[in-house]
């Protein structure tokens, strides 16, 4: 090699031995990355995704994927002449809008990731919440200025059974979880919200972290008045913040409370529109976005590379 050539490469092996005590940390644990559909927004940033996943199963990691997908569905009602309703930040879904969300979730979105994914290997298993009992509802009625309303086939998690998913981590697959549960008490099929599927899993995985890609750049101290991100936050800081939350940054950081409370060491909200943004986060200290810990965790320098 000429010594040009080794100049070259020098900067190249540099980057690559700066990610080696990323490596030695996360060897062998298990990653969930929600992949909100407002993240979707194009060819270029899905297959940057597929990468970033299969790079982290390559790397030692178990990536277990969730996805969302809330534009897909609504613009697949619109087309249906259903008109998309949201109650305490849930879609409010009918029998007939259960079907359609089924169908965009299980049969489009979850097809697209796995076709994607796919493309690096035979890695990628799709699966939904009704697949071998992973996930199991029952109706939720949430309490809307003091009264249980009725949105339909909307599912409050009751159990997850994680032994299919195991079994494919363990057979070096990549699961990728559509958020449709299936009930034990009514044979119902109910839609769930992705970002709570995702805490779930993670919390009954015994993940490492819980990833939540989405359209901003993590949770606003002020939203929608700035743009002020905060980087770190407890699991008590942020119960005390969850009555401030709208939207959908609601279910997000229930969420990631709850699999903080559920043992999961850090839950991330990071802006899924920039490429790479997971390799950012797990293999370097530039991570951005949001960070929940548990009220425990002993405070040091450089944490938000620290997970
Ligand atoms: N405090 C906040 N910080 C950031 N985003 C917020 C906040 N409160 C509400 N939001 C809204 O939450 C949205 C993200 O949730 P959602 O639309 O459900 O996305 P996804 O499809 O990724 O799940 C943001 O685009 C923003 O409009
Ligand atoms: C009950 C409920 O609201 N379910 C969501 C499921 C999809 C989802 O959560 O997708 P995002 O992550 O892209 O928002 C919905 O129907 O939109």
């Amino acid at each position: 090699m000429s010594t040009t050539r080794k100049h070259t490469a020098l900067p190249k092996a540099q980057i690559l031995i700066e990610a080696l005590p990323w490596l030695v940390r996360h060897n062998g644990k298990t990653v969930v990355i929600k992949f909100g559909g407002n993240a979707m927004i194009d060819e270029d940033l899905k297959a940057a995704f597929a990468q970033d996943v299969v790079f982290l199963h390559h790397a030692g990691l178990k990536p277990v994927v969730v996805h969302g997908g809330g534009p897909q569905i609504s613009a697949a009602l619109d087309q249906h002449g259903i008109v998309s309703e949201f109650k305490a930040g849930l879609r409010v879904t009918t029998e007939d809008a259960m079907d359609v969300v089924r169908m965009v979730l299980a049969g489009q979105v979850q097809r697209e990731l796995v076709g994607l994914l796919n493309q690096h290997g035979p890695l990628a298993v799709g699966l939904t919440g009704e697949d071998a009992h992973t996930i199991t509802a029952t109706k939720h009625q949430p309490e809307i200025d003091g009264e249980l309303v009725d949105i339909g086939r909307v599912g409050e998690i009751t159990a997850i059974d994680t032994g299919a998913i195991e079994a494919l981590l363990a057979d070096g697959r990549i699961p990728v979880v559509s958020s449709i549960a299936r009930s034990q008490d009514d044979g119902h099929v109910y839609n769930v919200n992705a970002d709570t599927a995702a805490a779930a899993l993670a919390a009954a995985l015994g993940a490492e972290t819980l990833m939540v890609l989405t359209d901003v750049e993590g949770l606003y101290e002020d939203w929608p008045n700035s743009d002020e991100v905060i980087s770190r936050l407890t699991a008590s800081e942020l119960e005390r913040l969850l009555p401030e939350l709208s939207s959908g940054m609601v279910p997000k950081m229930e969420g990631c409370l709850h699999a903080v409370r559920g043992g999961v060491t850090t839950a991330r909200v990071i802006d899924g529109r920039v490429q790479h943004s997971i390799l950012l986060e797990i293999f370097t200290d530039e991570g951005i976005g949001t960070m929940v810990v548990a009220d425990e965790k002993p405070e040091g320098p450089g944490e938000q590379g620290e997970s």
